[in-house]
């Protein structure tokens, strides 16, 4: 099938994600020039785009507030210290009451420029001239040296509300990120077809979705893979029982299957028990191999069958995944593992033919003993053909932590055979994003009372019932169509789910309790989605046509309130870009959280009074700017927001 193997070169020295958004500037001309050219060369350039490309792009490019303080640290640092040419400028949002930013560098500048001739006199004189040597920014009202040498910065609270009100009349699509990254492939979901899709399953189809919706608002292009589990030797019993069940086994629907996992135990079983049937499934998996018709189909409509019960738990989700299983990749295995073979990486080693792994005392084996491939062998097949195929550069795999291992050993021979760079800091690369366990009440793992597994339809549908029953109890079934019962039920049932999940760091696990996700007080999906609508309903009760003010008025921050949550929206699209660099969904579940008490924090202040004061317009922009912001967290959390409680 593989005519050649290309092998991809990784590309020259890919700057880090810095110029990350399109979140547009306002800095003086004589400043921008200078940026300019500086971030030119930190622009991702191992692609064969022309620089003049690159620099009109960036006219308009210049990244999260953070980016655009980066940016004119980083003249500051080649004035203050010009034989350092490459020191990256170390910019964090404040948590003290000093500043909104610092720069972080003079420390380490020290240590390294001291006992070299320097005319400065320890750390804080190094921040002292990095504060002075400043380009002067329509950005930055103030600035200080505090403690060992942290310049401080403090916003402008025009430029600020300059910012906000520019987003609200261009949208929010002007503050996505913009990693250099052109294409990405999300692999996720992935159930085993025939076996149960678990709660394992679920968190990965969950979080998995996120990422995705986070990459493609940078304007990434997505490959939503859904690798099922398709292949594999277990599809011989299944295919000989089916074949035994049903003679005429096209007439095998899924009514009148019934349930797939209990026609995979019952066959398992049989399997098990009877030698005969067991020589014929092992002859079946040769036939099915061998591409023999009847085999073939009856292998499809297994699949078939398995592919209905997942996409019912995708469409509740709202989830979209384009399947690329196992079997896929099964033809490109053979060619694949003759190139790493002439590379000189396959060895022999108990009757198999292994990869070593630097680091790991078993090996990756990609043809077992009996010669036949295994997970593995697929894997590296797979990732084979999304790097030279498919072109992509960003390849995530959405698994439990289980399958950590595995990922590590398979992203090592991919850098063994050149495949990858051995560097992770650049794309070209590939990243396992693990996952906990889900527990139930008992802290073991979460099973239904009969310890049968949780079937994800009825474990969503419930969350939806409970959420209507909810909406009912407080007196919404006079008040609303059945419609609007129905589809509030879902968006809160089902974004309770998904919140649980995601607002949790990944890599813990984490209890599931339906009252604690459907609780309205707390960090829960109901509260943040019944903030948003509250702010919905502020707007609506001024009588005001928003998307008028949003042109004509005009948005100040002169209390304090008002510019802690400005500061806090401006801070979205660095969040975005955390949360999509470090593939950490709960940075943003954080952030949104945050988010919403600042809301509250400020609409519950006397003084910040909205509907009727003099600063009506200015405070009821501030509203709906909060609500753009939490609903655009919301669509990258994949949950549906509300506008009426
Ligand atoms: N390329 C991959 N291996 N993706 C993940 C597949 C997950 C696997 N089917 C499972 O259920 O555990």
């Amino acid at each position: 099938m593989l005519a050649s193997i290309t092998l991809l070169v990784p590309p020259a020295s890919p700057s880090p994600f810095l110029s990350f958004s399109r979140f547009s500037p306002s800095i003086s001309a004589s400043v921008s020039d200078l940026v300019r050219v500086t971030s030119r060369r930190l622009a991702w350039a191992s692609k064969t785009e022309s620089i003049a490309t690159m620099a009109t792009e960036e006219d308009e490019c210049m990244g999260s507030v953070k980016a655009q303080l980066a940016k004119l640290f980083e003249v500051s640092l080649k004035v203050t210290v010009p034989n350092e040419p490459d020191v990256e400028p170390l910019i964090a949002a404040c948590t003290g009451k000093f500043g909104d930013y610092q720069c972080n560098n003079a420390m380490g500048l020290w240590s390294k420029i001291k006992g070299k001739g320097t005319q400065f006199r320890g750390p804080p004189a190094v921040g002292e001239a990095i504060k002075n040597n400043l380009p002067t920014s329509e950005m930055i009202e103030s600035c200080s040296v505090a403690g060992p040498g942290f310049v401080n910065v403090v916003l402008s609270k025009s430029w600020m509300a300059k910012s906000i009100q520019k987003m609200l009349s261009e949208g929010i699509d002007t503050w996505a990120p913009m990693p250099p990254v052109k294409k990405a492939v999300v692999d996720f979901s992935s159930p085993n077809i025939a076996k149960e899709m678990h709660v394992g399953h679920l968190r990965s189809t969950i979080i998995g979705d996120t990422l995705a919706r986070m990459l493609e608002f940078s304007k990434v292009e997505v490959l939503r893979r859904n690798h099922v589990g398709d292949w594999g030797t277990q599809f011989g019993m299944l295919i000989e029982f089916l074949f035994e069940k049903f003679p005429n086994f096209e007439d095998a629907t899924e009514t009148a299957i019934g349930d797939l996992q209990a026609f995979y135990k019952s066959s398992k079983q049989r399997f098990d028990a009877d030698p005969a049937f067991k020589e014929r499934a092992q002859q079946a998996v040769v036939r099915l191999q061998g591409g023999e018709d009847k085999y073939r189909r009856a292998w499809a409509q297994i699949c078939e069958i398995s592919r209905t019960e997942f996409h019912k738990v995708y469409k509740r989700l709202g989830v979209h995944l384009e399947e690329k299983g196992e079997s896929f990749y099964n033809p490109y295995i053979p060619g694949v593992i003759e190139a790493l073979t002439n590379q000189g990486l396959v060895e022999e080693s108990q009757g198999a033919r292994v990869i070593f792994i630097e680091g790991s005392n078993i090996p990756l084996i990609v043809v077992k003993s009996d010669g036949g491939f295994n997970y593995a062998s697929t894997d590296m097949a797979a990732l084979w053909y999304r790097l030279n195929e498919e072109k992509a550069e960003w390849i995530i795999y959405v698994t439990d932590v289980g399958q950590q291992q595995h990922f590590d050993m398979v992203f090592k021979a991919a850098k063994r055979a050149g495949w990858l760079p051995h560097s992770d800091s650049s794309y070209l690369k590939a990243s396992h994003v693990g996952f906990g366990l889900v527990l139930g009440e008992d802290g073991k793992r979460f099973r239904t009372r009969n310890t049968e597994v949780v079937r994800l339809v009825d474990l969503l549908d419930e969350a939806k019932s409970r959420s209507k029953a909810a909406l009912i109890e407080r007196g919404k079934g006079e008040e609303w169509t059945e419609d609007e019962i129905e589809s509030t039920a879902e968006a809160v049932g089902y974004g309770a789910v998904k919140y649980a999940d995601l607002k949790n760091n990944r890599l813990t696990n984490y209890t599931f309790n339906f009252d604690q996700m459907l609780n309205d007080k707390g960090n829960t999906a109901v509260y943040l989605l019944y903030a948003h609508a509250r702010i919905c309903s502020i707007i609506r009760r001024s009588g005001k046509d928003v998307e008028e003010l949003k042109n004509k008025g005009t948005l100040v921050l002169g209390h304090k309130d008002e510019r802690d949550l400005g500061l806090h929206l401006l801070q979205f699209p660095e969040v975005v870009e955390e949360a999509c660099t470090n593939l950490l969904p709960n940075v943003l579940c954080d952030y949104l959280y945050n988010l919403s008490e600042i809301f509250s924090k400020f609409y519950s202040n006397p003084e910040c009074k909205v509907v009727g004061s003099d600063m009506e317009t200015s405070r009821l922009l501030l509203c709906e700017a909060t609500a753009v912001v939490m609903r655009k967290c919301f669509n990258l959390l994949g949950i549906t927001p509300i506008y009426k409680i």
